[in-house]
């Protein structure tokens, strides 16, 4: 455990060394304090003065040097604990910016932050409180005992046999302790995400009067917490620190008995029982204080090996130097990908060529937001390539990645912070003409106008102070200032008022205009509206075109269309949909093109073929 404090420590570990020897050494001062009092008490009951005042100088001179050292110790145990501290702050935050961003769900988020927290004050309190407790208690009574052997063998005989048994008792308890923490843990972590989820399902729980269900799930997991928090009170607590506690009182009786047994045959005087009673409780006392140690010592090494995982989840490959891109097309070749062994995309192979739009549609699960996903890296395919700008995603840093990409998902998640802030945050150099032009683009300018405070109110925790559609148009913005070439958007399938949704898709519309976009699309007009569209199912592609190519050659897609045509009052002619009433008016999706906006401002590839 301590080799990897060392290791977390870097170039401060040469303190956390010294803290340790000065902490053995404060401990080896301690036990011969305690050692000496056997000839100072004897002199004091043998009246032999003149002996007495040496060993007192002796005594005097030791815990003085104790003192000094000890306060010594003191000091660089608390600076290590900053320095810990910070050290883990750092690997863990280092480490986590390098994850894949598919790893960030809500159990590992939760988990991580508790870490992050709890966790690392945890470890950073073994330099300031348990280190000298764990040293002290095994090296102060060591000392002790080798002492003991210079005034009565057989005495220190009984302590060296008990040894062994009260290391063992020791191990008990911390074995314990580890059982019950781990589960304290779980418990904990699942106390805290049901709570989060609790909080934030709020609203769907009462749409759907189940605050009951709602409860009852957190109520389970706060029962099973209080029987985990009981567990560890009892059994960590009492228990495990009974039994050693039992053990230790146990070798001191052995201790005491034998020097009772010596004195009564008359092997050692009474005076020198006395002086070694005493040493005998110094041999005690330290053990004691260790059981205490031992048990938080073991919580600690269980958050260190929960950080180990963290740290040792397989982070993003990258290299480091830039490559030369492209133009800004996005391909895959035959990309195969699984969540937790559970293969969702067989073999996926398509390409969107620069400036064009494609519409991934499909039915829910059939792998539409998973494919955006892996253009990003938010995992990385298992077989096959997914290619930016000609490049593999894999060969260039995930900087120079992102620097190609904007996402506008469904979810959309704000910093606590103004809305200027939170647009700058996709280039915090921009000018203000820059940020001004965006603004205006996405219709952000109109959410300002009507608040107080204009760009400068707060938007709230993940912007719940602004509505859905408002939070849109922000992260629209925000990609708008980032000015990537390819944008991946997620489009969303919950309906915004007719004002809201005019303002969305004109900001959208200024968002992809002469950019590539990869889109989840859901909207009937969107699909229509796209270059190609590639239809999923199951995680296959099963057919790949414009609308018209896929309507005429009367396959999956087709059927999908009508359908959902169908379900919007639209129906589906020979070659193209038309309204129901009037087949000699023009085709429904072009009604709805020409009537309702679309991400394109220039004409669509499908729609130039037409004109
Ligand atoms: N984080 C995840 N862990 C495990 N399985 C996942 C995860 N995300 C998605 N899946 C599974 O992968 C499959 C494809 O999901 P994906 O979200 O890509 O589908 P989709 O076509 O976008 O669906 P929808 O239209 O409903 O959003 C589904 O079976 C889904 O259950």
């Amino acid at each position: 455990m301590i080799r990897r404090m060392l290791r977390v420590m870097g170039e401060d570990a040469p303190a956390l060394r010294l803290l340790i020897a000065l902490t053995v050494v404060c401990a080896v001062l301690q036990g011969v304090a305690f050692g000496l009092l056997v000839p100072l008490i004897q002199a004091l009951l043998e009246g032999e003065f003149s002996r007495l005042w040496l060993w007192v100088g002796i005594e005097t001179v030791i815990l003085i040097g104790f003192g000094v050292l000890n306060y010594r110790t003191k000091l660089l145990g608390l600076t290590s604990s900053v320095a810990l501290t910070s050290h883990l702050w750092q690997r863990l935050g280092d480490h986590i910016s390098k994850l894949p961003l598919g790893w960030f769900n809500a159990e590992k988020v939760g988990s991580v932050s508790r870490l992050a927290s709890a966790g690392v004050f945890n470890v950073t309190g073994f330099p300031t409180q348990m280190l000298g407790m764990l040293v002290n208690a095994f090296v102060t009574p060591a000392v002790v005992v080798a002492l003991m052997f210079m005034f009565e063998w057989r005495l220190a005989f009984v302590a060296l046999i008990a040894a062994p048994i009260v290391w063992g008792a020791y191990q008990g308890t911390v074995a314990i302790v580890d059982f019950v923490d781990r589960r304290t843990h779980s418990a904990n972590t699942r106390t805290a995400n049901r709570l989060i989820e609790f909080a934030q399902t709020q609203p769907v729980l009462r749409a759907f009067g189940r605050t009951a269900q709602g409860y009852k799930l957190l109520d389970d997991a706060l029962v099973m917490q209080r029987k985990a928090d009981n567990t560890m009170i009892t059994w960590g607590g009492a228990i495990g620190d009974g039994i050693f506690r039992l053990t230790v009182q146990a070798a001191f009786t052995a201790i005491l008995l034998t020097g009772i047994a010596l004195t009564a045959g008359a092997t050692i005087g009474p005076v020198e029982l006395v002086a070694l009673l005493i040493l005998a409780t110094r041999f005690v006392q330290p053990l004691m204080e260790g059981a205490a140690a031992g048990g938080a010592v073991r919580t600690v090494r269980n958050n260190l090996n929960r950080m180990d995982v963290v740290l040792g989840t397989e982070p993003l490959s990258e290299p480091s130097a830039r490559v030369a891109l492209g133009e800004p097309s996005v391909e895959f070749n035959d990309v195969r990908f699984g969540y937790d062994d559970r293969e969702v995309l067989h073999g996926v192979t398509f390409a969107a060529a620069p400036r064009t739009m494609t519409a991934l549609v499909g039915p829910s699960g059939s792998g539409k937001t998973t494919i955006t996903r892996l253009v990003a890296r938010f995992w990385d395919a298992g077989l096959g390539t997914v290619k930016v700008a000609g490049e593999d995603v894999r060969s260039m840093p995930v900087e120079q990645l992102m620097g190609q990409l904007s996402f506008v998902f469904q979810d959309v998640y704000l910093f606590s912070g103004t809305i200027r802030d939170n647009i700058l945050m996709a280039r915090p150099d921009a000018t203000e003409d820059e940020l001004n032009e965006a603004i205006r683009q996405a219709r952000v300018d109109e959410i300002a106008t009507r608040l107080a405070h204009g760009l400068d109110t707060q938007v709230g925790e993940g912007g719940s102070a602004l509505s859905g559609g408002e939070r849109q148009r922000v992260s629209i913005a925000r990609a708008i200032l980032k000015d990537a070439p390819i944008v991946l958007l997620d489009e969303a399938t919950a309906a915004l008022d007719a004002e809201n949704e005019a303002l969305v898709q004109e900001a959208l519309n200024a968002l992809t205009a002469d950019r590539t976009l990869i889109v989840v699309a859901h909207r009937l007009q969107t699909i229509a509206a796209a270059d190609q569209i590639v239809f999923l199912e199951h995680g296959v592609i099963v057919e790949r075109g414009t609308h018209q190519e896929l309507i005429d050659a009367g396959g999956r897609y087709a059927d999908f269309w009508q359908e959902r045509a169908r379900s919007r009052g639209w129906r589906l002619g020979s070659k193209v949909l038309a309204p129901r009433r009037d087949d000699a008016a023009p085709s429904a999706y072009q009604s709805a093109l020409a009537s309702e906006p679309r991400y394109r401002r220039h004409s669509t590839r499908s729609q130039r073929d037409r004109e």
